[in-house]
C-alpha cells in the first residue's frame, strides 16, 4: 500500500533481478543480449517475427486532456502489464524513454510512479543507454555538415542558408537556444545565419527512430531529410550532402530497443522518446514489434491525450507499421475532470461533485473519438488519495450509462494487485475485437482536406484557419512532391483546441495552423498551430534544483 513513500524510494528500496533473468522469461537467449550492466540490456532486431506480430495482441494506453503533472498513462501501462501477469497473461510493457526537459523541468520523470514503475528508475530517467546522446549527434551532425557545405563554396551544393530549416537539437529545456544567429566571426567563422536548437524529443532524427523498421530502412529515412533549397530552387536532402551513412553509424545502438524490468519483475521495453505535443509521441515500432514477438500481450502508450498521442499513434505509426491495437485503454483522473469542469488547478485535492459532473464532457469526446476510429475502449479510472468515494462511484456510473467499459485502478498504490479488474476487462474486450483500427483521413487526400479530418473529428474544430506562411508551406510541400504525406500536428496538449483556455470540451472552434515544418525523412508534414514551442524552457523553480547525490553515488529528489 503505498501511502507515504516517494517513487525513487520505492523504486530504490525494491529488489531488482538480473536482466538475463528477465530475458529468460520472454524465451530471449542470454548470449543475443548487449548488456550495460546487470539491469539493461538492448534486444537485436532478429527477434522480431512478423507471424507472431500479427497473432499476439496490442493494448494502446491513452488518456483524457492533462493536467500538467499528466494523468498516468505510463504509470497505468505499467500496472496493467503487472496485473495481466497477475491473471496469467504474458504481458510486456512497451514505453517511451524519458527526457530530461521534463525530468529538470516541471514533470519530472516517465518511469511510472508508486507500485507501477520500472526500474532502475534513476539510470531510465538520466542517461539509460545513451540513444538520446546518439540521436542528438546524428542531428547535430548533420547540422555542422550543412554548414560546412555552406563555408566551403568550391566543394557547395549552392545551399541558399535563408531556406534551411534543419535545427540543432539538445535533451534540456533552455528557452535561450530557441533561434540565434551563427556562423559569426569572420571568414574564419562560417556564414552568418538564422538558426536554433529544439529539444532532442522533437529531432526529426528521433521520429525516424521510431518508424525505422531496419537499418536499411533507417539509412533510407535519414537520407530522405529535407534540409532546405540551393538559390535556384532545387531542394536539397542530407542524401546529398552523403550524410546518411555515418549518421546511421551513430545509430548503431541506439536503433536497438531497451529491454529492463517492472517493479514486480515483468518485462518493460522502451525505446524513443519523441513528445505528442510538437512530435508523434510513440515509441518505436520496433520495441512494439519485438514486444508482440516475445509476449501474447503487449501494452503501450503515446503521450498526452488521444487527441495527440493515440491520433498519432493509429494514423502514422499503425499507418506506417500495419500494427493495430485490439484495445484501448483511456486513462481518467477525477482531478483532470474537475480541472475541465472549471475548477482551479491548485484546488484539485477538494472534494466536487459540481465540477466533476462539468469536466465529464472531455472524457466523453475522447471516448467518442476512440468510438471514431472504429476501436473499443475501457475506461480506467487513475485512483488518487484525495479522490472521494462519491466522485468515484459517480465516475464509474456516468462512464456505464454511456455503455462504456470502466474499472478502477489501483496501481499506483498497489501495483498489480490494484490492476486485475483492469487486466480482466481489458483480456474481455480483446478477445471480443477482431478489427482494424480505421484512419482519421487518407493520405493521398489532399493537405487542407487532412488538418480539417483530424480538427473537426478529433478535436472538435468548426473550422481551420490557414495563415499566409501555411498556405505558401502547402505549396512548397506540394511541389517537392511529399503531399500524400501523413500529417502530424503540433498542438498544446492542454486542450483539444490550439489554446491552452478552452478546457473541457470546446466545440465549434476555430484551429490556426500558422506554418508547416517538412519531416521527409520520418515521413510527415507538421502543420504548426498556436504558440507551440519546440523547445519548452525551464520554469522558475526547476525540478533540478531538488536533485543531489551523496557519498555513495545514490541520487536523490528524482522524481
Ligand atoms: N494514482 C496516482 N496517484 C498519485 N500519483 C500518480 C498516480 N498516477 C500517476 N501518478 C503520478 O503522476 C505523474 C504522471 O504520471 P505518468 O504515468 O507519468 O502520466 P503520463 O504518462 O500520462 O504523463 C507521475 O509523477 C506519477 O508518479
Ligand atoms: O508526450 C508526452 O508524454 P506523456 O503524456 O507520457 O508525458
Ligand atoms: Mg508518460
Amino acid at each position: 500500500q503505498n501511502d507515504v513513500k516517494s517513487d525513487l524510494e520505492i523504486a530504490q528500496a525494491a529488489q531488482l533481478k538480473h536482466i538475463n533473468d528477465i530475458a529468460t522469461k520472454l524465451g530471449v537467449a542470454v548470449d543475443d543480449l548487449e548488456h550495460y550492466g546487470k539491469y539493461k540490456a538492448k534486444l537485436p532486431l532478429h527477434l522480431i517475427d512478423p507471424e507472431k506480430v500479427k497473432k499476439n495482441k496490442l493494448i494502446l494506453v491513452t488518456a483524457i486532456t492533462p493536467t500538467p503533472p499528466g494523468e498516468g498513462k505510463t504509470t497505468t501501462s505499467i500496472g496493467l502489464t503487472e496485473g495481466l501477469n497477475r491473471i496469467g497473461k504474458k504481458a510486456t510493457v512497451v514505453l517511451r524513454e524519458p527526457s530530461l526537459g521534463p525530468v529538470f523541468g516541471i514533470k519530472g520523470g516517465a518511469a511510472g510512479g508508486g507500485y507501477s514503475q520500472v526500474v532502475p528508475m534513476e539510470d531510465i530517467n538520466l542517461h539509460f543507454t545513451g540513444d538520446f546522446s546518439a540521436i542528438e549527434k546524428a542531428n547535430n551532425l548533420l547540422a555542422a555538415l550543412i554548414d560546412n557545405n555552406i563555408y566551403f563554396q568550391k566543394e557547395s551544393l549552392g545551399i541558399d542558408p535563408r531556406t534551411v530549416k534543419w535545427k540543432r537539437v539538445m535533451d534540456m529545456n533552455d528557452r535561450s537556444l530557441r533561434s540565434m544567429i551563427t556562423g559569426l566571426g569572420g571568414r574564419a567563422g562560417g556564414n552568418p545565419r538564422e538558426a536554433g536548437f529544439n529539444i532532442t524529443a522533437a529531432s526529426e532524427i528521433m521520429a525516424i527512430l521510431c518508424l525505422a523498421e531496419s537499418f536499411q530502412d533507417l539509412k533510407t529515412k535519414l537520407g530522405n531529410i529535407y534540409v532546405g533549397d540551393t538559390y535556384d530552387n532545387k531542394p536539397i536532402y542530407c542524401r546529398d550532402l552523403k550524410a546518411q551513412g555515418a549518421m546511421a553509424a551513430l545509430l548503431k545502438d541506439a536503433i536497438k530497443p531497451n529491454l529492463v524490468q517492472t517493479l514486480e519483475g515483468n518485462p518493460a521495453i522502451i525505446h524513443g522518446g519523441p513528445f505528442a505535443n510538437i512530435a508523434q509521441g510513440t515509441n518505436s515500432v520496433l520495441a512494439t514489434k519485438l514486444g508482440l514477438s516475445l509476449s501474447d500481450y503487449v501494452v503501450t502508450e503515446a503521450g498526452f491525450g488521444a487527441d495527440l498521442g493515440a491520433e498519432k499513434f493509429l494514423d502514422i505509426k499503425c499507418g506506417y507499421s500495419g500494427l493495430s491495437p485490439s484495445a484501448v485503454v483511456i486513462v481518467a483522473t477525477v482531478r483532470a475532470l474537475k480541472y475541465h469542469g472549471g475548477q482551479d488547478l491548485k484546488t484539485l485535492t477538494t472534494p466536487n461533485l459540481e465540477s466533476l459532473k462539468a469536466g465529464f464532457a472531455n472524457l466523453e469526446k475522447h471516448l467518442e473519438n476512440i468510438a471514431l476510429y472504429g476501436l473499443p475502449a475501457v475506461v480506467s479510472i487513475n485512483r488518487f488519495t484525495s479522490d472521494s468515494d462519491e466522485e468515484l462511484a459517480f465516475l464509474k456510473q456516468a462512464c456505464e450509462a454511456l455503455g462504456a467499459k470502466v474499472a478502477l485502478s489501483e496501481g499506483w498504490a498497489k501495483g498489480g494487485e490494484g490492476t486485475k479488474e483492469l487486466a480482466q476487462a481489458v483480456v474481455d474486450t480483446v478477445a471480443n475485437f477482431h478489427g482494424r483500427y480505421t484512419p482519421v483521413y487518407d493520405w493521398n487526400s489532399d493537405i487542407k482536406k487532412k488538418v480539417e479530418a483530424v480538427a473537426k473529428k478529433v478535436y472538435g474544430a468548426g473550422s481551420v484557419v490557414f495563415q499566409a506562411k501555411a498556405l505558401a508551406d502547402i505549396k512548397h510541400i506540394e511541389g517537392l512532391g511529399l503531399g500524400h504525406l501523413p500529417i502530424c500536428i503540433a498542438k498544446t496538449q492542454k486542450s483539444f483546441s490550439d489554446n491552452e483556455a478552452l478546457i473541457g470540451r470546446p466545440t465549434g472552434f476555430e484551429l490556426t495552423v500558422r506554418e508547416f515544418e517538412i519531416a521527409a525523412g520520418a515521413g510527415f508534414l507538421v502543420p504548426i498551430t498556436g504558440a507551440i514551442m519546440r523547445l519548452p524552457g525551464l520554469p522558475a523553480v526547476p525540478a533540478a534544483l531538488h536533485i543531489d547525490i551523496d557519498d555513495e553515488g545514490v541520487i536523490s529528489g528524482l522524481s
